[in-house]
């Protein structure tokens, strides 16, 4: 009998799962498994949670929430050195790195891919001492991400981002940064950057065309000062993945970065509130295990 480990948000995304908890224990006791469940209050939880089931020698972990609940769960793994594959039930607004692992709203597929047992390795990526999976970003995606409100963005998903960021266009200004990537110095007046691990950020599917997730490497996407007009044509042309032709945006790939401003700014992990900049950010090469579909 294989034994599981379930952490699960009851108020990501549309707060659904929690009525489907049954589905899934029924799913893994019929394929020969057992689940512990664990319902977080506050992300403060987890991490003494991830600590208490080293003992356990569980088969693999699921989370199931939103980009937030994951990144708690990810760096209170490899925090702590817990060593487990892990499987992702997408409950979230934006989910951007489960959809690039494969990871669905369907729910049979997501418990599929783990009791199947077969796993692959991908990157991590780490600012200062806090470990992302998927994006780190400062500038005015980030303003915007931070104060869209709960229930605007449960209501409306995604959107909400998108209806927030153009209310607030008008106020958007830019930041003078200095990056330093893999000893490569760029200097200027940047709207935004974006640090990927896979290419998939705030449900665009390809801002970072040349982005893999296990290859070594973080990509780097840069939006230089431009006009508001100009910044609405990169959105658009950012659907479709030609603002990487634009000659507002600057994208290259690197292991080390260093990014400084001269003020201080927030940053943005997966989705939730970063340290102040300057970022020291590394990537960790095949760090996690992640389940996979057969
Ligand atoms: N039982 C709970 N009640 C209220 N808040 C909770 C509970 N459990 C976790 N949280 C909070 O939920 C937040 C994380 O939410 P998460 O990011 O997983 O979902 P989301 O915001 O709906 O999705 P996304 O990040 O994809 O937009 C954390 O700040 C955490 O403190």
């Amino acid at each position: 009998m294989k034994k599981y480990v379930l952490i699960y948000n009851p108020v990501a995304g549309d707060a659904k799962f929690k009525s489907r908890l049954d589905e899934v224990v029924e799913y893994l006791q019929v394929s020969d498994g057992i689940v512990l469940p664990f319902r977080t209050r506050y992300k403060e939880d987890i991490r003494p949670f991830i600590r208490q089931i080293k003992e356990i020698g569980a088969d693999g972990l699921i989370v199931s929430g939103g980009d937030g609940t994951v990144h708690q769960v990810i760096n209170a793994m490899l925090t702590e050195d817990v060593d487990m594959p892990v499987g992702i039930i997408p409950s979230g607004t934006c989910n951007d790195f489960s959809s690039h692992v494969s990871f669905d709203k369907n729910l049979s597929r997501c418990l599929s891919a783990v009791t199947g047992g077969q796993w692959r390795m991908v990157d991590v990526g780490k600012v200062n001492e806090e470990y992302f999976l998927n994006v780190a970003s400062a500038g005015l995606l980030t303003s915007v991400a931070h104060s869209v409100d709960t229930s605007l963005k449960n209501t409306v998903g995604r959107l909400a981002y998108y209806f927030k960021g153009l209310g607030q266009l008008p106020n958007f200004r830019s930041l003078h940064v200095k990056i330093t990537a893999d000893g490569q110095e760029i200097e200027g007046d940047i709207l935004l950057f974006l640090v990927m691990n896979s290419g998939i950020v705030g449900s665009f599917p390809s801002l970072a065309p040349a982005a893999r997730i296990d290859d070594g490497k973080l990509d780097l996407l840069i939006i230089n000062k431009c006009s508001i007009s100009e910044l609405m044509g990169l959105f658009i042309s950012m659907f479709s993945g030609r603002h990487i032709l634009s000659k507002h945006i600057r994208n290259l790939q690197a292991k080390e970065l260093y990014i400084e401003c001269d003020e201080p700014v927030d940053s943005d992990l997966d989705g939730e509130q970063g340290p102040l900049l300057p970022l020291a950010i590394s990537t960790f090469t095949k760090k996690l295990k992640v389940f996979q579909l057969p």
